[in-house]
């Protein structure tokens, strides 16, 4: 299977973000991918509250989904919409941060919420609070993409090693990080996370990422990392998509899944150990 990571740079105006992205889908189709990974707010990046209110929409009413979903169709690709900012019918307004798999058919074979929230102070002057303005998803979720079982996850998901192992140890081959990494961590943390992750399931970790300056009507301007990355089961990086937005392409061939798996059995050998004893 080719799969194809589309890297962006999404203002935070769904309707004039759409087009872009559209067009990188039908780019990555016509170079043979038959599974398109996006970023984590593939509709709007945006540091408002109130701007949010304004423009992002409840699932069903959503032109991203909308439009993607025709994408797919038109194309026949397996499509993971690395994640939408939505409404909810939650009584205290969060939105949802929700990824969707859909089907070379145009149907959504598959939805996740982010569960990990991102409330950290990267340094003194730059803190987020993820959780003030989305709810965060209780379900770990694996879906099956062709012949590809996926483990769903989004951005600061990575940091919690214990969900990827849930993941792999119930089937997945591939697990999704679709980002919208700071840059500050970025450098710092990143590759090794995401290299991290897939050595220790022996899985394939695409992880397709918001990259720049996105540009705000509204609210402060955030910055994002870019280097959307691909990776092997074994940990090499097969590809890097450096600051641009564009489109990186990777082979994934589910027979190094296993033998990534035969040559360190780690993944199936639970803790054998009580504890920690507190001496
Ligand atoms: O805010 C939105 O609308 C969309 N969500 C994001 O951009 C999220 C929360 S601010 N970003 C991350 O989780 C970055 C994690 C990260 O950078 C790290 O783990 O170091």
């Amino acid at each position: 299977m080719r799969a194809a990571l589309l890297q962006l740079n999404v203002t935070d105006d769904p309707l004039a973000n759409l087009p872009v992205t559209r067009d990188l889908v039908v780019r990555a189709a016509s170079q043979g991918a038959t599974f398109v990974l996006t970023p984590e707010v593939t509709n709007c990046l945006s540091s408002s509250r109130a701007h949010q209110n304004d423009v992002l929409r409840p699932e069903d009413e959503d032109a991203t989904l909308a439009g993607l979903r025709e994408a797919a169709a038109a194309h026949g690709i397996w499509l993971l919409i690395g994640s939408l900012a939505l409404k909810t019918d939650d009584a205290d307004g969060r939105f949802a941060n929700r990824s969707f798999l859909i089907a070379p058919d145009g149907m959504i074979a598959a939805r996740y919420d982010k569960i990990h929230m991102f409330d950290v102070a990267v340094s003194e002057t730059e803190t987020y609070r993820e959780s003030a303005g989305y709810r965060p998803g209780e379900r770990a979720v694996l879906a099956q993409a062709g012949d590809v079982a996926l483990g769903m996850t989004i951005c600061y998901d990575v940091r919690f090693p214990a969900l990827y192992r849930t993941l792999a140890q119930a089937g997945a081959e591939v697990l999704a990080v679709p980002s919208a990494f700071s840059p500050v961590t970025g450098v710092a943390h990143w590759e090794s996370l995401l290299r991290a992750r897939a050595i220790e399931t022996g899985s394939y970790v695409l992880a397709p990422a918001q990259t720049g300056v996105h540009s705000a009507t509204h609210g402060r301007e955030r910055s994002t990392y870019g280097h959307s990355l691909a990776v092997s089961p074994w940990g090499e990086v097969l590809a890097d998509g450096g600051e641009a937005p564009g489109v990186i392409m990777v082979e994934i061939d589910p027979e190094q899944v296993a033998e990534a798996r035969a040559r360190i059995p780690s993944l199936g050998l639970d803790a054998r150990y009580s504890g920690p004893e507190a001496i």
